[in-house]
Order: C-alpha cells, then sequence, then structure tokens
C-alpha cells in the first residue's frame, strides 16, 4: 500500500486575549481545514489515486450516502430555529440543492445515480442497512451538533465546504482516469458541487467573519470547524477498518456481494 498519513500536528492558531480581526479569523479557519480536512486522509488517496478495486469504492458510496441524505436535514434543523429572514433566504436553497426543486432532481438524487453506476440497489442504499456504524453515528452527530449549537457555530460547522472544491475536482479527475466503471454520469454529482459548494461557503465565511467578533465566539466557530472535520474523518477511518485494513466490517454492514442491482 503506498499512501501514508501525513499530517502537521503542530497546535492550529486560536485567539488568546484579543480576538482576530475578521482576516485574521479566516486565515486561522483555514489553517484548521489545511491541517484537519479529509483530503489528507489514506482512504481518500487510495480512492482518488484508483487503489481501491469496486467494492471498497462501493462501501464507500452506499456509506457516504448516509452524509448525503443527512444534509437536508440538516440545514432544515439550521433554520427551523433561525430568527433571521434574511439568513433563511440565504440558507433556503441548500436544502433544495440537495432534495431537488422543479426540473432539477436533485444531489441526492445524483448520489443514487453514482451508487446506480456502481451496481448497488437504490431500495438498499436507501435504507442505509449496510452503513457501518461510525457513519451512523458521526453523521447523525452533525445533525444534532447543528440543532443544539449557537446558530453561528452552526453555520461555521458548514465551513469545511470552503475546502470542498479541491477535493472535489481531484476525485473526479482521479476517479475517471483510474477506474473503468466511472464515467461522466457517474461524477456528475461532484461536477454539479463545484459550482454549489463555493458560493455557499463564501456566504458563510463572510457571515462568521463578520458576527464572530469576541474571543469566546472566534474559538467557538473555530471548535465548530474542527468538530466538523472530524465527522468526516471519523466515517473515513471507519471505512478504512472495514474494507482496506484489517478489513473488519461491523456486525449488519455491507459486505461485497449484498446489496447488488439485479441485472
Ligand atoms: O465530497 C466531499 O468531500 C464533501 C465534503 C463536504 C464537507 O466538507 O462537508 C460536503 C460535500 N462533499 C458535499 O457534497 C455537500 O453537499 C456538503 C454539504 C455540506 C455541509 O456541511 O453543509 N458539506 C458538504
Amino acid at each position: 500500500m503506498t499512501v501514508h498519513l501525513d499530517i502537521n500536528r503542530e497546535p492550529l492558531p486560536a485567539p488568546t486575549h484579543t480576538p482576530f480581526t475578521p482576516e485574521g479569523l479566516e486565515e486561522a479557519l483555514r489553517a484548521v481545514g489545511a491541517r484537519r480536512y479529509h483530503n489528507l486522509h489514506p482512504f481518500h488517496k487510495l480512492l482518488h489515486s484508483g487503489q481501491l478495486d469496486r467494492d471498497q469504492v462501493r462501501a464507500w458510496a452506499l456509506n457516504r450516502y448516509c452524509y448525503q441524505s443527512a444534509i437536508p436535514r440538516k440545514d432544515a434543523a439550521l433554520m427551523g430555529r433561525c430568527e433571521d429572514r434574511e439568513l433563511r433566504r440565504e440558507w433556503l436553497h441548500r436544502i433544495t440543492d440537495h432534495d431537488g426543486y422543479g426540473e432539477d432532481s436533485g444531489g441526492i438524487e445524483r448520489w443514487l445515480v453514482l451508487t446506480d453506476g456502481l451496481g448497488l440497489d437504490r431500495d438498499y442504499v436507501m435504507s442505509k442497512e449496510g452503513a457501518l456504524p461510525a457513519t451512523k453515528f458521526a453523521v447523525e452527530a452533525y445533525v444534532r451538533f447543528v440543532a443544539e449549537h449557537t446558530l453561528l457555530e452552526a453555520v461555521a460547522s458548514s465551513l469545511t465546504e470552503l475546502f470542498a472544491p479541491g477535493i472535489h475536482a481531484e476525485r473526479i479527475s482521479g476517479m475517471l482516469a483510474h477506474y473503468d466503471f466511472i464515467n461522466e454520469t457517474v461524477v456528475a454529482y461532484f461536477r454539479r458541487r463545484l459550482d454549489q459548494a463555493p458560493k455557499d461557503a463564501d456566504f458563510a465565511l463572510d457571515y462568521v467573519k463578520a458576527n464572530a467578533r469576541t474571543v469566546d465566539q472566534q474559538r467557538a466557530v473555530l471548535r465548530a470547524l474542527t468538530f466538523k472535520t472530524e465527522v468526516l474523518w471519523a466515517q473515513l477511518d471507519a471505512l478504512y477498518f472495514a474494507y482496506v485494513e484489517p478489513g473488519w466490517p461491523a456486525p449488519g454492514a455491507w459486505v461485497p456481494g449484498v446489496g447488488l442491482a439485479a441485472t
């Protein structure tokens, strides 16, 4: 196996007695991504460099379905507690981006096109029956975090999206180049996110920079972003353990041969 865990473990910048300027806060938030985003995880390196087999890619896609399908619930939880009409107006489209609206079938449907392309049965994927325990726990922790923390922290927890376009671009080119079972139809989900994610992330970043003014608020938003990187990282640790090394899927979790579409 030719992947390494190459991580800078130096302490991250945090405000001490005086708050960061908005630009300083942005820098500190970006430093969290540079050190902790899941593009650094060995499972992603294997995925993007063509070192997984089709069953391992299936395991990734069916677990990631849990995350995708929870995003609109997470965004509805945020909106459900938001008194600020302007913020709700800005946030609303995140739900329809995933659930679809009118002619657009939405991101969850595009994710299911991906799992179709991998030969998985839709009902099985949507049942989440084969998802790993850690996937389910991590995803639900994100939904709960957004429902229970301050609105500012809830917005900040979405800021991993600042770093998503890089990983989506890497995934599109890497998967198309390396896997004969991946084609343009299957990667349509990621192509669409290349447009959607930067707009969402820019708005959330401006909101956080404008509203996290005190040391406590700034610490809280940095913690929220860190928490979110952990939600993402934990899912890949679980995938690696179950489907790469040592290769121990939990009881009830998907194993090769299960949940395939009838041909
Ligand atoms: O493929 C990825 O690595 C990745 C990461 C993230 C993220 O950083 O949370 C999101 C997505 N994809 C994504 O597709 C998506 O719709 C999304 C929404 C959110 C969010 O927190 O609101 N993150 C992400």
